[in-house]
């Protein structure tokens, strides 16, 4: 046996000891289930609790170790003594720093044994003597395995990481902490094998599910993932440096240190549907499922569900913070609109007819609607004004001289006219309940909006709002993302309705017909929608939010979310140089009032894992055209695979599909094929599903190719990535460069770039944006 290979075999010893230890721990979650079962003829109340909470544990244990995780185990660390010999919960010695006399001259070489191995994996094992086999990743005592680096190793001497699928270990990559160092274990020197795990991850294949990185988590985001979650922690970094993955991990970690604080508690708001489906598998590999609800900005209203874009100069009327004052003021002016009542109030009270005619009746709305409090909230307020006023009208105060007496009548007065079907129905028709889409409906009339938007919006402004929301049913469908956070604005603003209003059903035909801002990949992501529907009683509030791409929340979605956190804790992730929203103070402000006066933490991620370093250095000449004073992150490893350019000439859709085939033969995993947003039917119809066709290994098919818009190429990654005209994503926008950066930095392979007539391709068929500056 060869070393690599003996080694290999003692990782696989240990695994199977794991094994053997986690199926007695399944037998014994069994037998107390079985136990608990049997207790039900015992029958006291005490005993019935006790057997629920029995079988609630057992259950969850049971789940978990049954869950065959792909690599139970991951990790090794061999360390030196430790300073203060303190053991944590788990029984491992907790202590960063080595003992005083740990490391020896011997011989003229600095010489230490070993003092203790630990496993690191996804649970913590401990065997029947509290020995621990595998220490929980999130554990403190498993925090060297990420924290060691070279300059500052603590206790490691050397990090291992287990490569297993199933019960097999199929490998090990060693990293030496501490090279300098004769180090032994049991009397032998210690063996290190391979040749970097992390490097290994991440050339790996890409598929359409983000892997966790557990195994190889660096000291940089191993801090934020361990940061206390005290107030607001904020995470900036470019393209590629782990701030999905560490905020996925984040999660993982918070529910590991506190799971009664933050059990079904933490809320992850990703910017799109795919983003939501890519990343969701993450968590239940780390042993999380259920605890943690992921949520695109367009499904975080419940009964609302959108992914949908409209097209920029109408989201930014949408998103910026004066629409809240225009809804502010629609949500009260629809009561006028809504209201269906006959010119006038008729009742019958002691035996006289009462009326109140149009102009009184105008006169009590009005006052019923002074304040501030919620539209929907105020009809026992606007009844008891029209009681109030009939009252007043009816002269019956006159016949009562004695207060009491007086105050008697009026009590009989109400009881009599409060209760008469023709008053209730008034009231129903006159002070109808309003929903948020019957406002936005409201909203489709151009003056009638031209008034509740009176120097707040400009008039085309007004028009191309008016125009937009048309596109609504009276059901819900029909909805923008933007609209979204709209609707839950107004939600606030009404009150809550008696009756909820149904989830929609989406036809997802129907999102393509007529709009000009129509859905991708609707059909993809409909089990999502209707597991979003199920979650349709949704927490309104969180104990920590969790925001991804932060950089483009708008400031009607910076409130949204903040409502969802008046109590939590934060961690916020972005990187301002992929914003697409174009008003950055606006957000930041409303930002800061979602966020409250909490205390910050920044921490700031400055590695790029993502790209090679030959497409980094193309991206990096967009970031400096879009943000010339912000630093790109450092690619870490190199392909020797240089970006392809080619000139498309008039055969755009010949030379996408040829190029695109080029990518599928060149790599294992997906090709993401971007092009501008008003591009995106087109290309979809360019590339035909048979051309992206790949058999796996047991025979399925899989769609190895996407075709996605710019802006929904967000927080994605694919094995290669066309980019279709770099002018034509530039100019969609104001951000446009911002929006290209973001498509030039999806590739963790390949690159190639098709130059349109618009990107005035130089000799090397190289897009004008693209072009290296001279010096
Ligand atoms: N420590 C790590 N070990 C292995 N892979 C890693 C590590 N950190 C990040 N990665 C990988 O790098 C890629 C980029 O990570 P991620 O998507 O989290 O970056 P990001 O900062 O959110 O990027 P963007 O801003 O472009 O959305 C992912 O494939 C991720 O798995």
């Amino acid at each position: 046996m060869d070393v690599r290979e003996r080694e290999i075999h003692g990782e696989q010893e240990h695994l199977d000891a794991v094994y053997r230890r986690l199926e007695e721990k399944i037998h014994e979650a069994e037998f107390l289930m079985d136990d608990a079962a049997k207790r039900v003829q015992v029958g006291t109340p005490g005993a019935l609790v006790e057997r629920d909470a029995q079988v609630f544990r057992a259950g969850l244990h049971l789940n978990r170790l049954n869950a065959e995780f792909e690599d139970f185990l991951f990790g090794r660390v061999d360390l030196l003594a430790g300073k203060d010999g303190e053991r944590g919960a788990d029984g491992a010695y907790t202590s960063v720093e080595p003992a005083d006399g740990a490391v020896r001259e011997r011989d003229g070489v600095p010489t230490a044994e070993i003092a203790e191995t630990l496993h690191i994996g996804r649970l913590g094992v401990l065997d029947a003597d509290y020995v621990p086999l595998v220490i929980d990743w999130r554990a403190p005592a498993a925090a060297p395995f990420y924290r060691a680096t070279p300059v500052a190793p603590g206790r490691v001497v050397r990090r291992r990481v287990i490569r297993s699928r199933g019960r097999r270990v199929l490998g090990v990559e060693d990293d030496l902490l501490r090279p300098e160092l004769r180090a032994l274990l049991d009397g032998r020197e210690l063996p290190v094998v391979g040749d970097g795990a992390l490097m290994a991850s991440l050339g790996r294949a890409r598929t359409h599910a983000m892997r966790d990185i557990v195994a190889s988590i660096q000291a940089e985001q191993d801090e934020v993932i361990r940061a206390p979650a005290v107030s607001v922690t904020e995470v900036s970094g470019g393209p590629g440096t782990g701030k999905t993955a560490v905020a996925l991990h984040r999660a993982a970690y918070l529910l590991y240190q506190d799971r009664r604080r933050y059990a079904g508690g933490i809320l992850i708001v990703s910017p799109t549907p795919l983003l939501v489906s890519y990343t969701e598998g993450v968590l239940p590999s780390l042993g999380e499922e259920g605890q943690v609800a992921i949520r695109a900005l367009g499904s975080l209203a419940e009964g609302f569900e959108a992914d949908a874009y409209d097209d920029q100069a109408v989201a930014r009327i949408k998103g910026g913070s004066a629409m809240a004052r225009v809804l502010h003021r629609a949500a009260r002016g629809t009561v006028e609109v809504v209201a269906r009542p006959p010119g006038r109030l008729r009742v019958v009270a002691f035996g006289a007819r009462v009326e109140l005619d149009a102009e009184e009746l105008a006169a009590i709305r009005q006052s019923a609607l002074g304040g501030t409090a919620p539209v929907n909230l105020l009809r026992p307020r606007a009844r008891r004004l029209l009681l109030d006023a009939l009252w007043r009208k009816s002269g019956a105060r006159r016949h009562y001289p004695d207060s009491e007496l007086a105050a008697e009548a009026r009590e009989a007065f109400n009881e009599d006219v409060g209760t008469e079907d023709d008053f209730l129905e008034f009231l129903d028709a006159w002070w109808p309940e309003i929903t948020p889409v019957r406002v936005l409906a409201a909203m489709t009339d151009e003056r009638r909006l031209g008034r509740w938007a009176r120097r707040v919006l400009r008039p085309a402004e007004i028009r191309l709002l008016a125009r937009s929301l048309r596109r609504i049913t009276p059901r819900g469908e029909g909805l923008s993302v933007h609209d979204v956070a709209m609707l839950d604005e107004l939600r606030t603003l009404l009150g809550a309705p008696a009756r909820p209003e149904k989830p929609r059903e989406i036809d997802p035909l129907e999102q393509f017909t007529g709009l000009e801002e129509v859905t991708t990949f609707a059909d993809r992501s409909s089990p999502r929608r209707d597991r979003a529907d199920r979650e349709g009683a949704e927490r309104t509030g969180y104990a920590h939010i969790i925001v991804d791409e932060a950089q483009d929340l708008t400031p009607m979605q910076w409130r949204m979310v903040g409502r969802r956190g008046r109590q939590a804790t934060w961690t916020v992730v972005g990187d301002p140089a992929q914003s697409s929203w174009p008003a950055p103070e606006e957000a930041a402000a409303e930002r800061e009032a979602a966020l409250g006066s909490r205390p910050r933490r920044r921490f700031e991620l400055t590695v790029n894992y993502r790209n090679p370093a030959e497409i980094a250095a193309v991206a990096d000449r967009v970031l400096a055209l879009a943000m010339p004073h912000m630093r790109p992150p450092r690619a870490v490893r190199a392909t020797g695979a240089e970006p392809r350019y080619r000139a498309t000439g008039e055969d755009l859709a010949g030379v996408v599909r040829a190029e695109t085939r080029r990518l599928l033969a060149e790599v294992e995993g997906t090709v993401g094929v971007v092009v501008a947003m008003g591009r995106r039917e087109e290309a979809r119809g360019w590339l035909a599903a048979r051309d992206a066709g790949a058999v796996e290994p047991d025979g399925a098919e899989v769609e190895r190719v996407v075709v996605l818009g710019s802006l929904e190429a967000k927080g994605l990654e694919y094995d290669a990535t066309l980019v279709v005209s770099p002018a034509e994503i530039a100019d969609e926008s104001p951000v446009g460069l911002r929006v290209l950066y973001v498509a030039l930095t999806r590739a963790t392979q390949r690159l190639t770039v098709l130059a349109g007539p618009k990107d005035a391709p130089d000799a090397g068929q190289v897009p004008d944006l693209l072009r290296e500056l001279d010096g």
